[in-house]
């Protein structure tokens, strides 16, 4: 059972038995870049996606946007409001996109173009998304921006004359002006450096209560992680193998692939810095039964030929290891 049912909540979004396979039926080597992933996010929550890269976390990311290339084979549900979103027309997923659900990315100033304002940004979105008068158009846009701490007086201002940190802010404004279900952020402080994320990270905090937005955080530092989500969801080599509170994820961490994350996370008391030793694993082959296996330090026979079952502390604390299995 999971958490959303045994909590009773209704969640905002729920993905449920996702498989996504790049490649599907064309020329190039299948990729099978996310199995069997189940994750419900409730209002307002905020919600971390963690792994190494090409774990899969992105590709889960692209699919709640409907996103992916043509020819991968997507598996499974993506619920918002009853409706599966992966079996919607594309005319309704674009109504949706940037409405109910919005997304921000590592690199702003590749999403804003140049030659267009601020203003501009805004209006063209909600005259995309709404049937606002411009009066109004700019009222909310300012609100938004106002939100995340741009003054009205920059408004006019092109993207190139803002700093990184603001550019993102700006991005943020863009993704929550039309209240958006969720927000799913990519690699979103990524590229900024500490002092600057920690301050964009306290504003995605803050605005998701103000705006009773949930978020899919996405991202493979850890560091970033503790400071704003609710829940952890740790993917490994497309599989999700350990969920719980931030607090049960950093102070009582399960997999050992968690606990080697952890590790090789420098802290202000790190005196001699950890790494999961070997490399991720290969998607088009991924290993048989848990992934983790070829890298992990408890590896059991029994690892080797069967993913776990499920395995529940709490509510909330699920990890999918042989070590825990009665
Ligand atoms: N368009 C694509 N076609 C084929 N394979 C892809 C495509 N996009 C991603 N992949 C593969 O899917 C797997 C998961 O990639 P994904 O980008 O989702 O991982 P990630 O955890 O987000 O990593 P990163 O942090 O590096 O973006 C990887 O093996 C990657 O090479």
């Amino acid at each position: 059972m999971n958490t959303e049912q045994e909590t009773g909540e209704k969640p905002n979004i729920s993905i449920k038995n996702l498989d996504i396979t790049y490649n599907y039926e064309n020329d190039s080597e299948e990729v099978k870049a996310a199995r069997d992933i189940n994750l419900d996010i409730k209002n307002g929550e905020i919600v971390s996606l963690v792994g190494e890269s090409g774990s899969g976390k992105s590709t889960i990311g692209s699919s709640i946007l409907n996103l992916l290339p043509k020819d991968t084979l997507t598996r499974g549900k993506i619920q918002l409001d009853g409706k599966n979103l992966l079996e919607l027309p594309e005319n309704d997923i674009r109504e949706i996109r940037g409405k109910d659900i919005s997304k921000i990315f590592q690199d702003p100033m590749g999403r804003l173009n140049p030659l267009m304002t601020v203003e501009q940004h805004f209006i063209e979105l909600l005259n995309e998304h709404t049937d606002f008068g411009k009066e109004k158009a700019i009222e909310k846009s300012i609100d938004a921006l106002n939100d995340v701490g741009i003054p009205p007086n920059r408004f006019e201002d092109y993207p190139h004359e803002f700093s990184g940190g603001m550019r993102q802010r700006i991005m943020i404004a863009l993704a929550l002006v039309l209240n958006p279900r969720i927000l799913i952020a990519d690699e979103a402080t990524t590229s900024l450096d500490v002092v600057v994320q920690s301050q964009i990270l306290n504003l995605l905090r803050d605005v998701t209560e103000k705006y009773n937005t949930s978020i899919l955080n996405i991202t493979h530092n850890l560091g970033v992680v503790a400071e704003i989500s609710d829940r952890v969801v740790v993917l490994y080599g497309g599989k999700v193998v350990e969920k719980g509170s931030a607090e049960e994820i950093f102070h009582k961490p399960k997999h050992p692939y968690t606990k080697g994350l952890i590790n090789s996370v420098i802290g202000l008391d790190t005196e001699e810095l950890e790494w999961v030793e070997g490399t991720p694993p290969d998607l088009v082959n991924p290993p048989s039964g848990c992934p983790f296996h070829p890298r992990c330090p408890q590896v059991m026979e029994k690892c080797k030929k069967q993913f776990p079952e499920q395995t529940g502390f709490n509510d909330s604390h699920k990890t999918w290891c042989h070590l825990y299995e009665s």
